[in-house]
């Protein structure tokens, strides 16, 4: 039987390869909507199924502007339905990853509130543009394809909020984390509070940043374990980052897809909860295609397996 198997999985080997050819025109003309598509963004697919998404206002050491924190939600949006996307590395133009919200933004809110006297009508516009705020770096996690977040030099307020988002993070030599919001006089409510303490295994270490919007430094972010990999400088961490998602995205799109869901789910459950969750997930999916092929590939040696677009 694993023979049949293993002949199908061959000829769809070549079927697949002819449709890698045509996916790569696909990819090359989708490179071009997809800068062309946001403002603030720089979208690129440097391999096939590997998605590269720059926060692109260099000039600004891409602070986060309003139209920024939209395009994001709207990017990961995206990228969350599009089968030609299987992981995405994130990082910034220029100089810095990000100096977080940008200032000047977060002030234009001044003229607009003085409209109203009363505070619960202050209240629902400041609320709207939180939750709003907050959809945005969600959605990075509701985005089943990985994403590994690539900084260097500054990852300030907000830029904190969303890599703490994000699957993994690497950072190179120079880079530097702050959780700045306490400067600004107010408290983190974009999910650094709510996701940092659950990436770091020391919560004193988590609450110590916070309150104290210290600057944390890359050998302090790999120690700590924000960041999992520290390269020597911005090339070869960029290139470290490809390349992992490289070997991401050659695995099953339905084995990864449903182990961000499952670990995310996990996150923010009981254990219980959680193998409820992926027994459900897994009575569907281990009924997928690529649950066969992948096996048969194991049991029979077969290197580089072509799976289908999801
Ligand atoms: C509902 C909201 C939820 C989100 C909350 C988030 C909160 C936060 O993010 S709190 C943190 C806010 N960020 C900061 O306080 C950082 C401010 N920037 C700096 O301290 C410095 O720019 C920095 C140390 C990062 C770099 O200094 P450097 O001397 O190298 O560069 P600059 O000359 O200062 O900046 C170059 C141009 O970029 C503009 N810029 C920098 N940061 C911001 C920013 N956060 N917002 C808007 N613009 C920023 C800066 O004005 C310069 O532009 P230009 O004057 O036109 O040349």
């Amino acid at each position: 039987m694993l023979t049949t198997l293993a002949v199908k999985t061959a000829s769809g080997g070549l079927f697949s390869k002819l449709k890698t050819g045509a996916s790569k025109l696909i990819s090359s003309a989708a490179k071009m909507s997809l800068q062309a598509k946001y403002e603030t963004l720089a979208v690129t697919v440097p391999h096939e199924f590997v998605y590269h998404v720059e926060l692109n206002r260099p000039e600004k050491l891409n602070a986060m502007s309003k139209t920024m924190w939209f395009e994001i939600g709207k990017c990961f949006e995206t990228l969350d339905s599009d089968e030609n996307c299987r992981v995405v590395v994130l990082s910034g133009a220029g100089k810095v990853f990000t100096a977080g919200l940008d200032l000047k933004d977060a002030m234009d809110m001044a003229p607009e509130l003085a409209e109203q006297e009363d505070v619960a009508r202050k209240a629902k516009i400041v609320v709207a543009k939180l939750r709003g705020y907050q959809k945005s770096l969600t959605a990075i996690e509701l985005c089943k394809k990985p994403v590994v977040a690539a900084v260097h030099s500054a990852c300030i307020g907000g830029g904190v909020d969303l890599i703490a988002a994000t699957d993994m993070r690497y950072c190179s030599k120079d880079a530097w984390f702050q959780v700045k919001e306490v400067d600004i006089g107010m408290a983190a409510d974009v999910g650094t509070l709510q996701r940092l303490p659950k990436i770091i295994g020391s919560d004193s270490w988590a609450r110590e940043v916070c309150y104290t919007a210290r600057k944390v430094q890359a050998p302090e972010a790999l120690s700590s374990g924000l960041v999992s990999r520290v390269f020597e400088d911005k090339e070869s961490l960029i290139k470290g980052a490809i390349d992992i998602a490289q070997d991401i995205a050659k695995k099953s799109p339905v084995a990864v897809q449903g182990t961000k869901v499952s670990l995310v789910y996990a996150r923010d459950h009981s254990v219980q909860d959680g193998l409820n969750q992926i027994a459900v997930w897994n009575q569907l999916m281990l009924q997928s295609e690529d649950f066969t092929n992948a096996v048969v590939a194991q049991a029979t040696k077969q290197k580089d397996v072509v799976f289908s677009k999801l």
